[in-house]
């Protein structure tokens, strides 16, 4: 655990040394593309391992990765969310992905289709401190909406989070990791019911449970 918030820290004091003096885009011409033109990017799948997972993250994905094999569990790329970002909003991404590799969100997420259930693994890392030692609630909040949100998504389309219930019975240690299983209980026309647990890598500890309703967008409304 230790290790992993190092070599996140590592990666940021280096970063922050390149970063001194000019605007980032002027320092960084990939992000001056992305910024400045409407010329298509690439995107980078975040939902691979890179250097800051620990042994347990990278455990549970190897595991995750075999089930995956017989087609019963799909791996989802991070790039999915992409598709809802306009040209002029290119800048934009997905809050729990705007930080450097380590730092804050580190996850995956799997879909199995015929349980209709995602398994989020998770390793929040130092920039997501509440209590000394410990994850902030609303990072956890942030991690239980985007894991749960994606799996009302997959059948449910384009949808909002229209309420979210969270008991948060443990505290979850910065740099663990967790694993986040969420479930589709019941649709009713545009509301999707869905629950969660949050627990640790070995399952003993549930850190969290959570209910969720979310609304398949009406294409008929505005939002605004
Ligand atoms: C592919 C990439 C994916 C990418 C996926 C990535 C995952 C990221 C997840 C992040 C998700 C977010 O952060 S979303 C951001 C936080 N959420 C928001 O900002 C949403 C703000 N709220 C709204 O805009 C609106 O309230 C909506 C869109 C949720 C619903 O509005 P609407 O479409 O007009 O629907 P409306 O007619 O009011 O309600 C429809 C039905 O739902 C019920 N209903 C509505 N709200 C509630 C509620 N809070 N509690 C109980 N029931 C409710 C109504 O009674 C009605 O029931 P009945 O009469 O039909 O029985």
């Amino acid at each position: 655990m230790l290790r992993s918030c190092t070599a996140a820290l590592r990666t940021l004091r280096a970063l922050r040394g390149r970063r001194e003096g000019a605007s980032p885009a002027a320092r960084d011409p990939v992000l001056a593309r992305r910024w400045f033109s409407t010329e298509k990017v690439i995107p980078k799948d975040h939902a691979l391992p890179n250097p800051s997972w620990s042994k347990d993250l990278r455990l549970l994905f190897d595991q995750f990765m075999k089930k995956c094999e017989d087609g019963s569990w799909e791996r989802l790329p991070s790039y999915k969310n992409s598709k809802l970002v306009k040209e002029q909003l290119s800048q934009a991404q997905l809050f729990t992905r705007g930080y450097e590799d380590g730092l804050g969100f580190e996850y995956v997420i799997f879909y199995n289709d015929d349980e209709k259930r995602t398994v989020c693994l998770f390793q929040g890392g130092p920039y997501l401190q509440g209590v000394p030692g410990f994850l902030h609630g609303g990072a956890i909040a942030t991690m239980i909406d985007a894991a749960v949100g994606m799996c009302a998504a997959i059948p449910g389309g384009i949808v909002m989070t229209a309420n979210l219930n969270i008991n948060f019975k443990r505290p979850i240690p910065l740099c663990s990791v967790v694993v986040i299983n969420s479930q589709l209980d019941k649709i009713e026309g545009r509301k999707l019911f869905l629950s969660c647990t949050v627990r640790s890598a070995d399952e003993k500890i549930l850190y969290s449970e959570a209910t969720g309703l979310f609304i398949k967008l009406d294409p008929e409304k505005s939002l605004i």
